[in-house]
């Protein structure tokens, strides 16, 4: 167990040797801190408070009444008793501070952690699969979904970020230590190399899976460069490192792993045939041999180039379908490897492992088979849709979409611009509108649609946009409910509204007009 402490001489060191600390206030030599927060609400005797985000003095007050001796901030308090560590960056403070407190649980935790803007979470969910059957079932999981600590039922909880702040992240991990967990599963946002979430933490194996434009906007990332140069910072911090050699800004991609990681211990992979548009080496070739919905299999086949003691070749099946989740199959089959899984453990679990608002369908007596997916962008609704045109060449395909408020607005153009491609009737409809009028996002998606080829709703209502959707569709349609995946919220204004989820709704229709 680790102590769950630090003294003054601690904190000044570390945030010395990281060139981080500008000015102490009230210095005391003999301070030890026995808690951290960054919440007043949460604030307890002996304990440091973190003054960060949009921070307001009266936060430190409240805290230092609830018994805080010491707090780290960029800006020093006025009359404040508590001992203050005023630093140039809170963020990275707090990430290097909690670390150190929670006792370094990342060098008890093999740590396997993916970026990309797609497939994150799909891939997560596969490598935890395996690895639970590696590992003996000592495997966690900081996921979009859900975070999964240990064992019992209350270390499993609903993600508020896809990665959590630095100091929830290394309470998790110390949690997860704790309980016995040996090797952790993590996605990794652009937004926590932006906010510092996951400064100074290394990870054993960092995979990046693709990225396309997404992000980009107000209290997200203010240009591509940005977004993918924090995207990038995966594969500096990783030891070794996996690359979808099939994605865009591949030199970039390579680079970044090469910075840091011996090519050695970078591994490569992509479809049969697909040329990189660098000469890189490809480890790893995959081969579909099937990708229907009843099945999804495929062969992964090593190159010469490929390490001789990952044996992962051979044929694998996934519940998953979507010829994209084959791609993202097999980063998390080398990833699994590295951390130890063999072929045969990765054949065994990867046929039953699906996830939470990904791909999930449910058929109808007469009208239209009905899928549920969390395709929120332009890449992942063209690569959804054209996945189901190739399944339902003659079918009509219905959509129901609609935008988030205040981020993604790149996202609106995008669907304009899937729906062309691949639809042939779209239902605009309310997807966390925030603090903007969902009227005016359904608006601006329909801005970018041709109205020759698609035929548009426009139903702000969500269930109503569904019910009308699946009411319309016949037998030989598909209607797509996208976007929302198991979302049981609408973010309006400011409130998580709770929503029953698209496939409650979807289901509760289907009820009535086939009842
Ligand atoms: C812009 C941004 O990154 N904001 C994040 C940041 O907020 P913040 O530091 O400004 O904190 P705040 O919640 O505004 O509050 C200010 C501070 O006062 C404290 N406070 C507040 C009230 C009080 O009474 N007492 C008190 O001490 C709060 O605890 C906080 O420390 O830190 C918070 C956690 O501590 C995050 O919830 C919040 O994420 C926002 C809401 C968010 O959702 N960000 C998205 C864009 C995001 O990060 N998404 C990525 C996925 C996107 C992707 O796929 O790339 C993710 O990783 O989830
Ligand atoms: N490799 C991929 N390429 C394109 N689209 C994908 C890929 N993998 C998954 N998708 C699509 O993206 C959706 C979201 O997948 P997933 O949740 O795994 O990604 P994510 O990276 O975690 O997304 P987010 O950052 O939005 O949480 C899926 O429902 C599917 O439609």
């Amino acid at each position: 167990m680790a102590k769950l402490q630090l003294s003054a001489s601690e904190i000044l060191t570390i945030l010395r040797e990281h060139h981080l600390l500008t000015n102490v206030i009230n210095a005391n030599d003999q301070l030890v801190v026995t808690d951290v927060t960054y919440d007043s609400r949460t604030a307890k005797p002996n304990g440091l408070f973190f003054c960060k985000g949009n921070f307001k003095p009266e936060y430190l007050t409240t805290a230092v009444d609830a018994g805080v001796t010491a707090y780290v901030s960029e800006v020093a308090a006025k009359e404040c008793k508590a001992t203050g560590f005023i630093v140039a960056d809170i963020q990275k403070a707090m990430s290097l501070l909690s670390a150190a407190f929670f006792g370094y649980p990342q060098d008890d935790l093999f740590i396997v952690a993916f970026t990309g803007t797609k497939g994150k979470t799909t891939s997560a969910y596969f490598t935890r699969g395996i690895l639970q059957q590696t590992t003996n079932k000592h495997t966690a999981l900081f996921s979009t979904i859900d975070r999964i600590l240990g064992p019992k039922p209350e270390q499993e909880f609903k993600s508020d970020l896809t990665t959590p702040e630095s100091l929830n992240l290394f309470h998790d991990m110390r949690e997860a230590v704790d309980s016995g967990m040996t090797t952790l599963v993590m996605e990794v946002s652009s937004q926590a190399y932006k906010k510092n979430r996951v400064y100074g933490l290394t990870y054993d194996v960092g995979i990046f899976l693709n990225i396309t434009p997404d992000h980009i906007g107000r209290n997200e990332h203010p240009t591509f460069a940005d977004y993918l140069h924090c995207k990038l910072q995966l594969l500096v911090n990783s030891r070794q490192c996996i690359i979808n050699a099939e994605t865009d800004h591949l030199e970039d991609i390579y680079m970044a792993a090469k910075a840091t990681t011996e090519p050695e211990d970078i591994y490569m992979y992509a479809r049969d045939g697909y040329k990189p548009s660098i000469d890189v080496p490809i480890d790893f070739r995959y081969h579909s041999n099937e990708d229907t919905l009843k099945d999804a299999k495929f062969t992964v086949s090593h190159t010469d180039l490929a390490p001789a003691k990952l044996n992962l070749d051979g044929e694998y099946q996934l519940a998953l379908p979507g010829d994209y989740n084959e791609n993202n199959a097999v980063a998390s089959i080398i990833a699994a490897g590295l951390a130890g899984a063999t072929a045969t453990e990765a054949q065994q679990t990867l046929p039953d492992i699906t996830v939470p608002g990904r791909f999930e369908s449910v058929a109808t007596k007469n009208h239209g088979m009905v899928f549920v997916d969390y395709a929120h962008n332009y890449a992942s609704v063209k690569a959804l849709l054209s996945f189901l045109r190739k399944q339902y060449a003659d079918s009509r395909i219905i959509v129901v979409v609609g935008s988030p408020g205040d981020k993604g607005i790149s996202r609106r153009e995008g669907f304009g611009k899937a729906l062309n491609e691949e639809a042939d009737v779209a239902y605009l409809t309310a997807d966390d509108p925030g603090f903007e009028n969902p009227a005016d996002i359904a608006q601006q998606i329909d801005e970018h649609i041709d109205h020759n080829r698609v035929d548009v709703h426009v139903q702000i209502d969500r269930p109503t946009a569904i019910r009308e959707a699946i009411s319309d569709s016949h037998a030989d349609d598909v209607v797509v409910l996208a976007a929302k995946g198991e979302d049981p919220y609408q973010k309006i204004r400011g409130v998580d509204t709770p929503y029953p989820t698209d496939m409650a709704v979807a289901k509760q229709v289907i009820a009535d007009i086939e009842a």
